[in-house]
């Protein structure tokens, strides 16, 4: 797991996002924008995100429209920066994305 809570450099956020389709930098947040078919499948996930959250003691700013599901996360501890926790977090929301059919 890449858990380390230490700044990274923009190499390292370069390497990483590049296995890491989707998803990107913006306002100094990893972020990455989920499409739905409908409203209910893109609530639903966010519960299953909050898990994931609660469990990793790491959350993301989650923003539900109609048919999408936004976050944004980094690092407050950190200075507000991107942490291998940020991705950490990012990579465990891909694995259930599909399931969710998210896109
Ligand atoms: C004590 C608790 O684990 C910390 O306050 C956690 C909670 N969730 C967090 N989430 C994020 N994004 N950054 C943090 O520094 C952070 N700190």
């Amino acid at each position: 797991m890449d858990a380390s809570v230490d700044p990274l450099t923009d190499k390292e956020i370069e390497d990483r996002l590049a296995e890491l389709p989707g998803w990107s930098v913006a306002d100094g947040r990893l972020t990455r924008t989920y499409s739905f078919e409908r409203h209910l499948p893109a609530a639903a996930m966010v519960v299953h995100v909050a898990q994931i959250q609660e469990e990793l003691g790491h959350h993301s700013q989650l923003t539900l429209g109609y048919n999408t599901l936004t976050l944004a996360v980094n690092t407050h501890s950190a200075g507000n920066a991107i942490t291998g926790l940020d991705f950490t977090l990012a990579r465990r929301v891909e694995e259930i994305a599909t399931g969710h059919g998210a896109s």
